[in-house]
Formats: C-alpha cells, structure tokens, sequence
C-alpha cells in the first residue's frame, strides 16, 4: 500500500487549517504526532529488556514530536535519553521539557553524543520535518554526519533529516547516504519518501475525510486503538 504525498506547502497550509478552523492547538497535534512516534518505535522494537533510545530533537515543532515521543517511550518501559542541541524558544517546548525532567530523562551534552550513539539501541531523528530548507547550518552538519554512519537502527520523524522534502536526499555532504531503517510520515507522506527505502509508517491519527479531500490525501486506515499504520515493507520488514 502507498498513499498520496503531500507538498511541504500543502503540509503548512494543512496544519494552519486545523489550528484556525479545526478547532486543534498544537499541543494536541504535537501529543498525537509524539505517540504515532513512540508507538512505532514499539512496533518495531517492543521494550522487552527497556532499550536505550537516544531521541535527537531539533529547534522546530519536528523536534517537538520528539520530545513528546520521549515521554511516551519512558511510560512505555523504554530508557529514552535526549540530545536537544539548539533549543526550541517557545514556552511549549519549554513545557515538555520540563515534563521530561520530571521523568528523569537525561539531556546529554554534545561531548556526550557520540557515546550515546554507540551504546544507545536505537536512534530517534526529530531534527527537521516538512519545514527544513537550504544548506544544513551549524550545529547540524557534524550531527548528521554522525547520525549517517551510526551502526544503530534511525527512525526518522516526518522526514530524513537533511533532505530535501520535494527533492530528497542532498547530492553531497552531510545527510548524502543517509537512510533511516524507519519512516514515520505524519499526516500523510511527503514527496521525498520516493527516495526512501525502509519500513515506513504514517502517524498523525487527526485527518478527516474533508480535509483528505481538500488536499487529495488518502485516509489511513489506522487498526483499533493504533496511532500508525504500517504502509510498506521493504525487504524482510527487519530493523
Ligand atoms: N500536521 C502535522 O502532521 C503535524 C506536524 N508536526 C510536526 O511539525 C513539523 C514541522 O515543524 P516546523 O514547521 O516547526 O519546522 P521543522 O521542525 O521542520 O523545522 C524548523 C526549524 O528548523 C530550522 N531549520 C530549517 N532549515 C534549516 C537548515 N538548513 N539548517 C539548520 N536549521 C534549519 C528552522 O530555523 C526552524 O528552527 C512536521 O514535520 C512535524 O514533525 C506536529 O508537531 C504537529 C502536527
Ligand atoms: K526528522
């Protein structure tokens, strides 16, 4: 099964109509985004000996998700650790963040992150989603450049971080190799997943049918109580 893409644009323009018409906050997006995040993360590596997740988040609402993925992996029976090396300013971030500390989930320091790469059991991408653009600028090349040739499983939030969201992967330099074992598409895929081989969820459960049809998205057909939806499978499905 593939659904419809929808642009970085039409991506934008979605989530303003479910804040000014639809009656959501962000909040609320962000907490549905978070679990589809965590819930993957479940689906393909169940915490059956608690696992070390590093979540890496970036300054936007991408790095929101993850940050509210966190919470949810600790509650979930997960070790989730957090690298959040340019902190987002507003009081939402700064809200989870505290919720996260109240947890006693750690922030790790940039000494620390290549170390966490190594032993952690799985990767967390929530650098840049649907709003990323332009050349990568510091602190991130370095970052990505180490996430790239990380030996642990990545799952990417929304988007691989670095590439291109209509174009996909950049043509040289930090982020060129960079495939992510797990996608997780929010709202719907964007155009860049044609460059993307891996298992691949879509997340984001708050789409209605007058929305889908707006924009000419597809409705997942999400299972039961699921916050994501497998929609392919590449190879054996394994991480
Ligand atoms: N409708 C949805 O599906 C929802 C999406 N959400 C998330 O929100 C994301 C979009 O969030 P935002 O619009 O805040 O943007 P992003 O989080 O994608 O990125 C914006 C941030 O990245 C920085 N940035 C952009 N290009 C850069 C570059 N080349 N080098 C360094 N920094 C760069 C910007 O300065 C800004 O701080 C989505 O991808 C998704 O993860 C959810 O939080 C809410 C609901
Ligand atoms: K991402």
């Amino acid at each position: 099964m593939s659904l419809r893409a929808i642009s970085a644009k039409d991506a934008a323009s979605l989530d303003k109509d479910l804040m000014e018409t639809g009656g959501w906050s962000l909040d609320q997006l962000m907490e549905l985004a978070g679990l589809s995040v965590a819930q993957a993360v479940w689906k393909v590596m169940p915490p059956n000996a608690g696992q070390d997740v590093l979540v890496v988040c970036g300054p936007g609402n991408n790095g929101g998700d993850g940050l509210v993925a966190a919470r949810h992996l600790s509650h979930f029976g997960y070790r989730p650790s957090v690298y959040y090396p340019k902190e987002g300013k507003n009081e939402l971030y700064q809200r989870l963040k505290i919720q996260l500390q109240n947890l006693s989930i750690p922030f790790i320091s940039a000494e620390k992150f290549p170390s966490a790469l190594k032993s952690s059991d799985m990767l967390v991408d929530a650098i840049f989603g649907f709003s990323f653009g332009g050349p990568l600028r510091e602190p991130f090349p370095s970052i990505i450049s180490q996430i790239e040739s990380a030996t642990i499983p990545v799952l990417s939030v929304d988007a691989p971080s670095s590439w291109d969201i209509e174009s996909g992967p950049p043509k040289g330099g930090p982020g060129a190799k960079f495939m992510p074992t797990v996608l997780v598409s929010l709202s719907a895929p964007k155009p860049c997943v044609a460059f993307y081989q891996g298992r691949h969820f879509i997340g984001g459960r708050f789409l209605t049918k007058a929305l889908t049809d707006k924009y000419g998205l597809d409705l997942p057909q999400y299972q039961g109580v699921d916050q994501v939806l497998e929609i392919r499978v590449d190879g054996e499905g394994k991480l």
